[in-house]
């Protein structure tokens, strides 16, 4: 029997809250499955553990990590206790890049039993892949001056190699869908990265003559995500577009507390991390009330990376049958706790078996 040796990093707000609520769904996945089971080993690694010891992680964190399957992890930033710059490039941001985490995997899909704010929208069922390792998130740039003379510059850093990786792994999984692959593009504005994303795009696609392609400008894009986001089956996109976009992506579902995303190290040579798509969520952290769906959807991908879709299925659909019976946290205009969400999960995956 499969046992999967998970490392677990709440990280801070309800992280700590979500993350121990999607462990009970895979806990009762893996019971109802027979097939597998899990070794979950708890980090505290988070701005509390940085206010006691100066740092998000241990020297040597990234080594203990690499001695795991894969990484479940909630959310990382308190604001209030730790710059968001520092916080997330010491834990979040360090464990994506140093395990070449080359995409992020983020799907939206219209849920049974869930109001999306868009008023009628047609069915949609969409993935975005995000660039995960470069681009508009980088460390390269400097200031120089001080007051009125100021200067700050941000550089941008768009590789081959990691232009290429994320856009081909759009085609690939665009191949066992609807065989669509959308490029977030912005060549009217951007005149060397993105003429270069382009460029890359159109080589790739050459090698996919079965998949139709489409490359959007992503401002026109933000708004096709709300006018119809039905048209949408795979969407490639740099680091920040796929950031800004997949926020979105939660919303029109009905909340971003309910957007799941997978960082993915393609090679399998390190470890993988699960991860939703919100934040720590300071401004309802400790009431109990966070919606533990992004989380529990989250435990699903890894279950489907894994190769257990049958029980990652199930878990959805209990997820749907929560959602039907009116059982929401209050980000969802309900009233029930993450408790209460978790449970009536759990109950649903017990009565489909
Ligand atoms: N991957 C990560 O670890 C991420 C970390 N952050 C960090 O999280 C902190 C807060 O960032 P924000 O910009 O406020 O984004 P956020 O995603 O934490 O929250 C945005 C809004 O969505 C709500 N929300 C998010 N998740 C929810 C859930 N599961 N249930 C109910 N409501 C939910 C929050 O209450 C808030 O009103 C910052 O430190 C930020 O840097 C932000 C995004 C991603
Ligand atoms: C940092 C952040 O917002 C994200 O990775 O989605
Ligand atoms: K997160
Ligand atoms: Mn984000």
């Amino acid at each position: 029997m499969n046992k999967y040796e998970i490392a677990l990093i709440p990280g801070d707000g309800i992280g700590k809250e979500v993350v121990p609520a999607a462990v009970k769904v895979l806990e009762a996945a893996a019971e109802i499955d027979g097939g597998f089971s899990w070794s979950f080993t708890e980090f505290p690694w988070s701005c509390e553990y940085y206010l006691k010891h100066g740092v998000m992680m241990p020297e040597d964190g990234l080594e203990t990590l690499k001695n795991f399957q894969h990484i479940f992890l909630g959310a990382v930033g308190m604001p209030s206790l730790v710059p968001d710059h520092v916080s997330l490039w010491g834990l979040l941001i360090k464990i994506r890049r140093s395990f070449e985490q080359a995409v992020n995997i983020r799907p939206a899909k219209l849920l049974r039993g869930l109001e999306s704010p868009l008023r009628d929208p047609k069915p949609f069922d969409l993935i975005v892949v995000r660039e995960n390792s470069e681009g508009e998130y980088s460390e390269i740039g400097g200031s120089i001056h001080k007051g009125m003379d100021e200067v700050v510059i941000q550089n941008n850093v768009f590789t081959r190699k990691g232009t290429e990786r994320a856009i081909r792994y759009g085609f690939e999984l665009a191949k066992s869908r609807r065989k669509h692959v959308t490029s977030a593009t912005k060549s009217n504005g951007i005149v060397y990265s993105m003429p270069f994303w382009d460029r890359v795009f159109n080589e790739v696609k050459t090698d996919y003559p079965d998949i139709e392609t489409t490359s959007t400008h992503i401002d026109a894009l933000a708004a096709y995500f709300v006018m119809k986001p039905h048209l949408f089956d795979v969407i490639v996109s740099s680091n920040l577009f796929g950031d800004i976009l997949t926020d979105l992506g939660g919303a029109i579902m009905g909340s971003i507390g309910i957007a799941p995303a997978a960082n993915i190290n393609v090679e399998g040579k390190y470890p993988s991390m699960f991860e939703p798509v919100h934040g720590s969520a300071p401004d309802i952290a400790g009431k109990g009330i966070a919606n533990p769906i992004g989380q529990i959807w989250t435990g699903k991908m890894l279950l489907d990376h894994l190769g257990h879709q049958e029980v990652g299925n199930l878990i959805l659909e209990a997820i749907e049958d929560t959602l039907e019976a009116g059982i929401k946290t209050p980000d969802l205009k309900g009233n029930a706790t993450t408790e209460e969400v978790t449970s009536a999960i759990i109950a649903n995956m017990k009565k489909r078996v």
